[in-house]
């Protein structure tokens, strides 16, 4: 049981190409950093693995099966900033409900208060939205959980809390997850193996990585 990327092609519409012949793999029950420079494809990976974006050339398979290009995503995003993942418009229980019945445990977690249920995405803080949001990517049939900088708005004592409820119920369910951080004492507490995305542009990336400091083209060699 795994997440499995194999021969990866990526770059956006009129970019250069961010992956070339990328493969790795997030094996189900484990905790896999993603690294690297700011604007090196990081978010860009995220949304690959979730399939909000296809790749040009390659495969994404979720146990064994081809990421769904509809229906429910058992890869799930928890993007960074989620103000942009919910529906403005709506109250925080619709918000909820629209991905399943999250339990009350879980919202005792995660810290939700339930007088927030009642109010609309802009009512809440950056942190107390983005708990919602982290609710809502715990839906029962998720396999996979992306969290894309997501704690970045945090303070470090919520931000401590907000990953000890969710590591927790990641290994309670087996689930595996790709965090993905600037912050290397985070992923050293919370993953069992960095990947730092250098690694993953192949042999054609050395146009761009050329354009980096000599150090961290050694720290992607060595990785
Ligand atoms: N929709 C898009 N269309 C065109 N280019 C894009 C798009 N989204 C991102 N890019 C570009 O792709 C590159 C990678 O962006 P991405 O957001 O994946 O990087 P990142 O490593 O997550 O950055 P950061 O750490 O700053 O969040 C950047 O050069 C960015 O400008």
């Amino acid at each position: 049981m795994a997440l499995v990327v194999s021969g990866l092609d990526y770059g956006h519409p009129g970019g250069e190409p961010l992956y070339r012949d990328a493969s790795f793999r997030v094996e189900a029950g484990t905790v896999v950093g993603v690294t690297g420079p700011s604007g090196s494809g990081k978010s860009t990976l995220g949304a690959l693995l979730a399939g909000d974006l296809r790749p040009r050339a390659g495969e994404i398979t979720v146990d064994g099966a081809p990421l769904p290009g509809r229906g429910f995503r058992p890869v799930q995003l928890i993007h960074q900033h989620p103000e942009r993942a919910v529906n403005l418009k709506w109250r925080m229980r619709s918000v909820l409900r629209e991905s399943h019945a999250v339990p009350r445990e879980t919202l005792d977690l995660l810290g939700i208060r339930s007088e927030w249920l009642d109010r609309r995405p802009g009512e809440l803080s950056g942190g107390e939205l983005q708990r919602f949001c982290i609710a809502r990517a715990l839906h029962p049939a998720t396999r996979y959980l992306v969290a894309d900088e997501m704690t970045a708005m945090f303070d470090a004592i919520t931000q401590a809390r907000i990953w000890h409820a969710l590591i927790g119920i990641v290994r309670e369910r087996g689930l595996g997850m790709v965090v993905i951080s600037h912050e290397p004492a985070l992923l050293d507490r919370l993953c069992d193996e960095r990947i730092p995305v250098e690694r993953l542009r192949g042999p054609a990336g050395s146009a761009r990585r050329s354009r980096w400091s000599p150090a961290a083209r050694d720290a992607a060699g060595s990785a």
